[in-house]
């Protein structure tokens, strides 16, 4: 099979990633703030710290594209974050020295590649502080296509009493999904339409990061009449991919029209809905490209779907 080992190191690293991250919430964490006003966590950097010495000792050569480094955690201002942070990664590498914990979140600050992964080490953070849902999420990207995703959502249950949900696709050969603790994977398929007005659509819950009245509109357009859900992170490809909802919708934000997506937040969701037998596009219904840049440039707002609905989604959105 095509991309064996990294499908299982990439498991392997954002499953231990996330045993970090719930271990972090237990102790209810405070939030940083970064440049931008964004929240970060020690989990956040714990998390990548993890993905990123695993995906190092496998595949020495392959650049990361991760959302975090650790130069504000090397001041001396965040001394106390640094204690935590090497703490917890200390839970599951015992031997790791602060140096090199530091210097594995730095392994994130690789740049866009002929061939890359790209890292959100917590996807959802305001979700994660919420103690609502989160993604740890990694996608390969090889000659200009996503080859493998990884999602894992440590809060999502969508199989049994176990919370805890990973998501994985390798380009051609399907996605599956698994209950963290049982380990075992199982095709996953997007679900088909009977009648358009009940289908489920999945929206952020951070409404400054969609267009919700648009959205709602637009909703109203294609005849779907049930109330949507609101899930933060990457976990709404999750339940696309699965079949537990049709239609993911992000519309630009009205504020902030020259906000651009980043890759991390959308590959390794984006691959596990298609290979799931759904689609992802832009608005325009362009294809989302993650080879070029950190940010898709090109992209304006992203449709997600079972693939049946897509075009009628994006001829509402025409009209
Ligand atoms: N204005 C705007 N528009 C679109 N997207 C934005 C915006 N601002 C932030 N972000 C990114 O949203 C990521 C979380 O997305 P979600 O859809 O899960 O949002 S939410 O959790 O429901 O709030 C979040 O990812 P994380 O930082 O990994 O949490 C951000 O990268
Ligand atoms: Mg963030
Ligand atoms: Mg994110
Ligand atoms: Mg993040």
């Amino acid at each position: 099979m095509a991309y064996e080992q990294e499908k299982q190191v990439a498991m392997q690293a954002t499953l231990a990633a996330a045993k970090l991250c719930q271990r972090v919430r237990q102790d209810i964490p405070p939030a940083m703030e970064k440049s931008d006003k964004s929240p970060v966590t020690v989990a956040d950097y714990g998390a990548q710290s993890l993905v990123c010495k695993a995906l190092g000792e496998a595949f020495p050569n392959d650049p990361i594209v991760g959302e975090e480094d650790a130069t504000a955690l090397r001041s001396p201002e965040y001394e106390a974050s640094r204690q935590k942070v090497v703490s917890y990664v200390r839970e599951i590498e015992a031997n790791a020295s602060e140096t090199e914990i530091l210097n594995w979140i730095d392994r994130g600050n690789g740049q866009v590649a002929p061939r890359f992964w790209t890292l959100d080490p917590i996807d959802g953070t305001k979700g994660f502080l919420r103690q609502d849902q989160y993604a740890i999420a990694l996608a390969l990207i090889e000659d200009g296509e996503v080859k493998v995703g990884v999602m894992v959502c440590p809060a999502l249950s969508l199989t049994s009493d176990d919370p805890g949900t990973l998501f994985v696709a390798v380009r051609g050969e399907g996605s599956q999904m698994m209950a963290i603790t049982e380990g075992e994977l199982k095709p996953i398929r997007v679900c088909g339409v009977e009648d358009v007005s009940k289908l489920r659509v999945v929206e952020s819950v951070e409404a400054s990061h969609g267009n919700p009245e648009q959205q709602q509109k637009l909703l109203d357009a294609v005849g779907i009449t049930t109330p949507s859900l609101h899930m933060d992170s990457q976990a709404k490809y999750g339940v696309v991919a699965a079949g537990d909802a049709a239609l993911y919708l992000r519309l630009p934000s009205a504020d902030r029209p020259d906000y651009r997506e980043n890759i991390w937040d959308h590959a390794a969701g984006a691959i596990v809905v298609e290979e799931a037998g759904g689609r992802v596009s832009d608005m325009y219904g362009q294809p989302l490209d993650f080879s070029r840049d950190v940010k898709l440039r090109e992209t304006r707002g992203v449709i997600v779907s079972n693939g049946i609905i897509h075009d009628r989604v994006l001829e509402a959105l025409k009209r």
